[in-house]
């Protein structure tokens, strides 16, 4: 059985503050992720306000590249720093957790299709790891860099790893409707296309409208909750929207 789980940028960040850690969040998951202890377990983390700014700043998203190495440091450079800083949470809590940047990792073609080599973290789950993804640039055809969202990542891991639950735990407890009110089940955009937006603060991945299009894709269930309910996901439970 495996399990692949997104921490939401938005919340092991302060997304509106430059690379500024939510240390008190991202220490509560750990210590939830480390409680549960469910086997065969993969991190992703998303970009928060270390990712997303940078990106911003240099022009990036998902189709439009950077093209000098130093914008492409900028921005891979503040993922693998909050690469680390999730890495360390996860080891105060003795979570077996290891590293893997997408950037070595993956590329894209000239149309955008990704492809993302998945051995080796098949291999970490076999050998008792917990792999820690994350969003990240990467290499595309004709565009330089561009921007590789967390979201993205969690799909293509979920059909390479055949992953029998998705979780993504973001800062809203689910999917809302136009009253706040969490959704509980989505399985077409077109019922919630209007209460859809982008995220609140800087990011240049889409926010809830992309993540609910990216899971709808995935073909098989995906659970959005907030942080309180990681416990409840990790249990086996079905908190927040239920998507697909
Ligand atoms: N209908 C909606 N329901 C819930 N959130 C919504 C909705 N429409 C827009 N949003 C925004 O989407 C945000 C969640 O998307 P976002 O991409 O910021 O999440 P994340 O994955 O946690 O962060 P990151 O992209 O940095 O990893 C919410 O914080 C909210 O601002
Ligand atoms: C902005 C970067 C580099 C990563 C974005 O990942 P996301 O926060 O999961 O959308």
């Amino acid at each position: 059985m495996v399990t692949v789980l997104k921490l939401g940028g938005s919340v092991i960040t302060e997304k509106d503050r430059p690379e500024t850690l939510d240390g008190e969040t991202l220490a509560a998951l750990a210590a939830a992720i480390a409680e549960a202890d469910v086997e065969n377990l993969v991190v992703v983390h998303g970009g928060g306000s270390f990712g997303h700014h940078h990106a911003a700043e240099h022009g990036a998203s998902t189709t439009e590249g950077i093209r000098d190495a130093g914008g492409v440091m900028d921005v891979h450079g503040a993922m693998t720093t909050l690469n680390r800083f999730v890495l360390s949470r996860l080891h105060a809590e003795d979570v077996p957790a290891v590293p893997v940047h997408p950037f070595s990792a993956a590329v894209r073609d000239a149309a955008g299709d990704l492809t993302l080599m998945t051995d080796q973290v098949a291999t970490m789950l076999d050998e008792g790891f917990v792999p820690v993804l994350h969003g990240d640039g990467v290499v595309h055809a004709g565009e330089g860099v561009t921007v590789l969202s967390g979201d993205e990542i969690v799909t293509e891991l979920a059909s390479a790893l055949d992953a029998d639950r998705v979780g993504l735990c973001s800062t809203v407890p689910g999917v809302l409707d136009g009253d706040d009110e969490v959704i509980p089940r989505i399985d077409a955009f077109d019922e919630v296309a209007d209460v859809l937006g982008v995220s609140d603060a800087t990011d240049v991945t889409g926010g809830m409208a992309a993540k609910v299009r990216e899971l709808l894709a995935l073909g098989s269930p995906a659970d959005v909750f907030g942080p309180d309910d990681i416990g409840s996901f990790l249990a086996g439970e079905e908190p927040g929207t239920r998507i697909g």
